[in-house]
């Protein structure tokens, strides 16, 4: 039997990798492919073992997740899509890409949907789905609930799940090719442009050691940034290893700390952060990392 394939899509911070952590508590053996936007990487701080894909593989990351999917060895791979990618241009490498025809079983297609800013979300992506997890439940009022369910069901018939971090969501074979053809008329069609994602990346790498006071500054800059383009910051995420205390994850979701800001990471790491918006001012954010790390800033081009 060949190996199931899942693929977790949906937008920027709405809990994907921690749906597919909390999937693999029952699924030690599968392999999580992890599709980074930027130009690097920090969920795989989390999750393991993983194995990265940079750039949106919905287009220009396309070649690079072929080659990660011909890696896998295990029966069963998860593969976390960009916060920005379409599944199904991703799906339909599945049955177009001569290299990984037959390969694979594609099992479900999930999206993991942002209670808290419904309703932004990809129709698109929805109305592909076989299955979407509405997640961030303890973040609204049941009423707000209700109302993304309801906003979900009017754009497809697909299972809904409501969970709290993913709990309690039961994966289940959902991909059918007929309903995917179906949803798009042009999935075999290989040539389709790649969609215009319109988002920016401020990515810094070999931050070193970042002292408390750098800490106290950068959580400031976050909150200020995510005041000021309010309209714009989609992400911030950070690894950062805080001298003489550890490595942990940092990170905000537009203008809100989904949870705790801090998690600490059991290895230690290279410290590096991303901010990912819409027209982020990146002089502005450029000015103000530099007077946080002065000699240490590595602007990763993108
Ligand atoms: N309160 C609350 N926080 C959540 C829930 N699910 C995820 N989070 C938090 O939301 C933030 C984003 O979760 P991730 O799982 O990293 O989201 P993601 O979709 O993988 O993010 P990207 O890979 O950046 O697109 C993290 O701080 C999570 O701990 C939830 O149900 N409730």
């Amino acid at each position: 039997m060949s190996p199931r394939a899942t693929l977790v899509c949906g937008d920027l911070g709405a809990g994907k990798t921690t749906l597919i952590t909390e999937l693999l508590r029952k699924r030690k053996a599968a392999t999580v492919v992890e599709n980074e936007c930027g130009d690097i990487a920090i969920d795989d701080a989390l999750l393991a073992p993983s194995v990265t894909v940079r750039g949106c593989a919905c287009c220009e990351g396309r070649r690079a997740l072929v080659r990660a999917l011909l890696s896998v060895r295990s029966q069963e791979v998860f593969v976390e899509t960009s916060g920005v990618a379409e599944p199904g241009p991703i799906a339909k490498l599945f049955f177009v890409e001569p290299a990984l025809r037959g390969r694979f079983c594609l099992w479900s297609v999930i999206v993991v949907v942002d209670a808290v800013t419904f309703p932004e979300v990809s129709v698109g992506a929805v109305r592909f789905a076989d299955a979407v997890v509405i997640n961030k439940a303890d973040l609204v009022d049941r009423q707000k609930l209700a109302m993304v369910e309801a906003g979900i069901r009017r754009l497809t018939k697909a299972r809904i799940a409501k969970t709290v971090r993913g709990v309690g969501f039961k994966l289940k074979r959902g991909f059918y090719l007929e309903r995917a053809v179906a949803c798009d008329p042009l999935f075999f069609g290989y040539n389709v442009p790649a969609p215009d994602h319109d988002v920016d990346f401020l990515c810094l790498n070999n931050l070193g050691d970042v002292s408390q006071t750098q800490l106290a500054k950068l959580a400031k800059l976050v909150s200020i940034t995510a005041c000021l383009e309010e309209q714009g910051l989609l992400r911030f995420k950070a690894i950062l290893n805080v001298r003489d205390h550890g490595t942990f994850l940092f990170q905000a979701v537009r203008n809100y700390a989904a949870d705790g800001l801090f998690l600490r990471v059991p290895t230690a790491q290279s410290s590096r952060l991303i901010f990912i918006g819409h027209n982020l001012d990146k002089p502005r954010l450029r000015h103000s990392l530099r007077d946080i790390f002065p000699t240490e800033v590595r602007e990763v081009a993108s």
